[in-house]
């Protein structure tokens, strides 16, 4: 397990984000839907985004990185019918993969690491054998998949992953006859469905929106494109706080009326306090006094961590609601980071689905475990920055879960870290 050791201080200067993890994920699958050739840049290897290239490769896709622009040709895809589907711990790449997969007939074993073999695919498990697709499972990974799934009315809640809607719309496209996916519960993190929508649009593919889910005409063909991809905006968050938290920080690459719901980030952090502003296509946030507010977070779980960290430090006191899927992701990011303020002397006390966080002044050094979570780890170094003394961050090799970089981009703003052996 690596750890490293941060010293407090600011973070200074202009960064472009890494591109999004979520729109790479969706602009690679959709690639490998296409009979030809498409291309996507920029690209930014992680874990997840590699789970998601070597499980289209898996499928029969070829993927072909020069620098960071990716061909993909989806002549092949499906042409092996008994695979094995290493999601590593992308929770993403499984969610996506399950119905395409069986939408394409083809027979798959799924398998993942960490805390993905415990994340819930239950919903696949209700509405999948249904529809042709005989799944084998203890409850969790791995996953044996068998049979070629059926058009039909998908009913599944909205508020557990939006990541099973998204595979869903993927994959009915591809059936023979209209399909429709009804939602017996309001939908979460709704700006992940959009980018989704948004995605599938770029590959020539309509889907219909209802007022209690979406109607997916069958027959379609997904049509070869050279997709863009914008900056992460879950990852620029770190470094807005950052910003609002003492330092002075300029992000390019952010688009402003983007699909990614995290696009929020510049609303909280102006909310708080901090000065938000855009310049000639660059976000910019400094610090100024923050002040505590109320988020609710059923759109944007990713931000929750960073919010929270922000929140520690603002005058007040900060609820955030809304986040009970918080406890379903690479931790129980609910607990985990009311463990990462408190480890730092923060107050924070949890309840079912948030957190209230009391601010204070700074502050204290000390340890942090990243719990295995590379959100975890990046909110705990930007908190580092405004405590009395060193921090030492374990187990910080997570962030190549979304953000290889994230440490080299944290000292090139000026960030103090040390490496521990
Ligand atoms: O569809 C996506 O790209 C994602 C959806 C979100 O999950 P939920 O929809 O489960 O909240 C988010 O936490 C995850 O990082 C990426
Ligand atoms: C939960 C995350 O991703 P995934 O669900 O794809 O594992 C994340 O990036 O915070």
């Amino acid at each position: 397990m690596s750890s490293v050791t941060v010293t407090p201080g600011r973070l200074e200067g202009t960064l472009t984000p890494p591109p999004s993890k979520s729109a790479a994920h969706r602009a690679i699958l959709g690639a490998a839907l296409c009979k030809g050739i498409s291309t996507i840049s920029p690209i930014a290897l992680s874990d997840d985004i590699t789970a998601t290239l070597e499980a289209i490769r898996s499928l029969g896709a070829v993927a072909t990185l020069k620098g960071d622009a990716l061909t993909v040709d989806g002549s092949h895809t499906f042409s092996r019918r008994d695979v094995t589907i290493d999601c590593m711990e992308s929770g993403s790449t499984l969610r996506f993969l399950i119905p395409v997969a069986a939408a394409g007939g083809v027979s798959a074993e799924f398998v993942g690491r960490g805390r993905l073999p415990e994340r819930p695919i239950g919903i696949y498990l209700d509405c999948l054998p249904p529809c042709g697709v005989q799944c084998t499972t203890q409850g969790g990974l791995p996953l044996h998949i068998q049979g070629k799934l059926q058009p039909g009315v998908f009913s599944l809640p909205g508020d557990v992953s939006s990541q099973f809607i998204t595979g869903l719309l993927y994959a009915l496209p591809l059936l023979e006859e209209e399909s429709r996916i009804v939602l017996t519960t309001p939908l979460q993190s709704a700006g992940y469905v959009d980018m989704t929508i948004h995605t599938l649009a770029q590959f020539g593919i309509a889907v219909e929106q209802l007022p209690d889910g979406y109607r997916i005409p069958g027959g379609q063909q997904y049509q070869p494109n050279n997709i863009q991809v914008e900056a992460d905006w879950s990852q620029a968050a770190f470094f807005l706080a950052a910003g609002a938290l003492g330092g002075d920080i300029t992000l390019e690459g952010l688009l402003p009326l983007s699909a990614q719901g995290d696009r929020e980030a510049a609303h909280l952090f102006t909310r708080y306090g901090a000065l938000v502003s855009w310049s000639q296509g660059k976000l910019s946030c400094r610090s100024k006094f923050l002040c505590h507010q109320e988020i609710d977070a059923s759109d944007i779980p990713d931000l929750v961590p960073i919010l929270a960290v922000t929140a520690a430090l603002a005058s007040g006191e900060t609820r955030i609601s809304g986040a009970a899927r918080l406890r379903i992701k690479e931790s129980d990011r609910l607990a985990t980071t009311q463990a990462l303020i408190t480890a730092l002397g923060g107050h924070c006390r949890q309840f079912h689905d948030g957190l209230v966080i009391r601010g204070i002044p700074a502050l204290s050094g000390g340890q942090v475990d990243g719990a295995g979570d590379h959100r975890i780890v990046m909110a705990a170094a930007i908190a580092a920055l405004r405590a009395s003394s060193p921090v030492t961050i374990l187990g910080t090799e997570s962030v190549n879960k979304s953000y290889p970089a994230f440490f080299e981009d944290f000292k090139t703003l000026g960030g103090q870290i040390q490496f521990n052996p």
